[in-house]
């Protein structure tokens, strides 16, 4: 029997090759379960799930404290630096399917680097794995977690601003989503407020959907 006061949270990581993923995934978990390095290649090769420790005080429902658990699908990069595009999305597909193929997926996370323009056709390949792999309503399950956001900052830019100046194609992209975003610094804050910074917002965005989940055949 499901526990009432317990909620479980699936997120899935999609993006190109070292745009942070394993990074980002290890800060919504609150761990180092992924492999985060530096590399002038593709590091991560197969999907991974990684389970966050029960979060106390950070949600209530009908009066009542309710533990929030996050689990986190890292993907290989796309596209990738020796995967075909094809192994990269039958790996992931397989990798839904097998972890929230009944449980349903809450938000798939595009994790984009701040400091790489969004242009060009290999930018938007993560875009149409998610389309393909999510389906119609794919916009409605998609926020972007923007990577390297303290270089917007170094630039003198502000979030806003960086917005406003931003390529067409990622406009467009943030229209589709519902402007459902997040920028990830990685500095000033201790890694506790930069990772409870982003599960507010991402907790917003599952808010907003109704909890709905997508579920895997
Ligand atoms: N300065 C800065 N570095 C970051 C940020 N996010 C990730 N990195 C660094 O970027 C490098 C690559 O990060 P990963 O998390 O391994 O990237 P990935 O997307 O999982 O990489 P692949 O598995 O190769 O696709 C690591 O050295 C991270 O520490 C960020 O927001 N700012």
């Amino acid at each position: 029997m499901t526990d009432p006061n317990k909620i479980i949270i699936n997120l899935a990581l999609f993006g190109m090759t070292q745009s942070g993923k394993s990074s980002a995934g290890n800060i919504l978990l609150g761990s180092t379960d992924f492999h985060s390095i530096f590399a002038p290649c593709s590091v991560t090769t197969c999907c991974s799930l990684g389970r966050s420790c029960h979060l106390h005080s950070f949600m209530r429902r009908a009066g009542r404290e309710v533990a929030l658990q996050f689990q986190v699908l890292d993907t290989p990069g796309y596209p990738h630096s020796r995967l075909s595009n094809e192994h990269v999305k039958r790996e992931v597909k397989e990798a839904l399917t097998h972890h929230f193929g009944q449980e349903g997926l809450n938000l798939a996370l595009l994790v984009q680097r701040a400091d790489v323009p969004f242009c060009g056709k290999e930018v938007t390949y993560p875009v149409q794995m998610i389309q393909e792999l999510l389906g119609h309503a794919w916009m409605n399950y998609t926020a972007i977690l923007f990577t390297h956001a303290e270089k917007i900052e170094e630039a003198g830019l502000n979030e806003d601003k960086y917005l406003h100046e931003a390529s067409d194609t990622l406009i467009t992209l943030l229209n589709s989503i519902q402007h459902k975003y997040v920028f990830h610094y990685k500095k000033g804050k201790s890694i506790y407020e930069q990772r409870m910074k982003i599960l507010e917002r991402i907790m917003e965005f599952i808010k907003e959907n109704g909890y709905q989940v997508l579920t895997f055949k």
